[in-house]
């Protein structure tokens, strides 16, 4: 059985950071509020070519030297004069990988799989973005990280709006803090036929239900409010999303 906890949502100091967290920053809007709370959790982070941008935009002046990222990475095709002078001026490495086959984020992600060798360590990684703007890129994320799961355990998407991961195969229990998500969720049948799912702990539960793309999809179910977790049986990897509520 699967444990999960998305406790790095959760608004706290620096003594909830986990030191085997890498965070992403994607190309896309985000809130400050947001990013401080992934930030914040994670121990090690970089920028997908222009999410270089968006940290850039989203600190002051004052803040900018506070929160480096360790690494810049990808073709470098968006990343803007400024802010990669900015960045190498104060030591971050700004590599440019000119691969037309490969995306930014999957090109940060193999500098964590590099990282994870050197170190002898897994990482759990947060995407910040990747669940909004264009279309062909969220099906990307969809798809990648549907395939990452045969690799890696723990790989979050979040947005504003949303976090969303991959369930394999199997059961998983999902710890719910309801100030932070809710009131929706979704299960999603990406890149399967089909699965068949049970579920407890949603208002509208599911009994060793056939779900696919051509068939049922359950999408804005509610989370009952007292109830600490939901508990998730399938037959096949499926794609997990909850709503996030407003960061203060
Ligand atoms: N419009 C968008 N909608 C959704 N995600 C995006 C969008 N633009 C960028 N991203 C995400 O941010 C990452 C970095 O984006 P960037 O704009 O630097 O590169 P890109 O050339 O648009 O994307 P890529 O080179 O990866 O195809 C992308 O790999 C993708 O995951
Ligand atoms: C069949 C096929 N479709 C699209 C691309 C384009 N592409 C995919 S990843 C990437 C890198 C973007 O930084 C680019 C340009 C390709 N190479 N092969």
């Amino acid at each position: 059985m699967a444990s999960w906890n998305v406790e790095f949502l959760q608004p706290q100091d620096a003594s909830a950071i986990k030191p085997n967290r890498a965070l992403v920053i994607l190309n896309q809007p985000f809130s400050e509020g947001l990013f401080h709370r992934l930030w914040n959790s994670s121990k090690w982070h970089c920028c997908a070519d222009g999410g270089a941008n968006r940290l850039f935009d989203t600190l002051t002046p004052s803040q900018r030297p506070l929160f480096l990222p360790d690494f810049i990475k990808g073709d470098l095709d968006s990343i803007r004069n400024d802010v990669k002078e900015f960045y190498i001026s104060r030591g971050v490495p700004v590599v440019e990988d000119p691969d037309q086959d490969s995306t930014d984020l999957m090109k940060c992600v193999s500098a964590i799989r590099d990282k994870e060798v050197r170190e002898q360590a897994e990482y759990d990684i947060i995407l910040l973005g990747g669940l909004s703007g264009r279309l062909d890129q969220t099906v990307h994320t969809l798809s990648y990280l549907h395939k990452l799961r045969k690799t890696r355990k723990h790989v979050f998407a979040v947005t504003d709006d949303n976090v969303g991961w991959v369930l394999d195969t199997g059961e998983h229990t999902i710890h719910i803090d309801h100030s932070v998500l809710g009131p929706t969720c979704g299960l999603l049948p990406v890149g399967i036929a089909s699965t068949v799912l049970s579920t407890t702990g949603l208002r509208w539960n599911l009994t060793d239900h056939e779900s696919s793309f051509d068939g049922l999809v359950s999408t804005s179910n509610h989370f009952l409010p007292n109830e600490p977790s939901v508990w998730i049986k399938t037959s096949n990897a499926i794609w997990w999303t909850a709503e996030l509520r407003a960061c203060t």
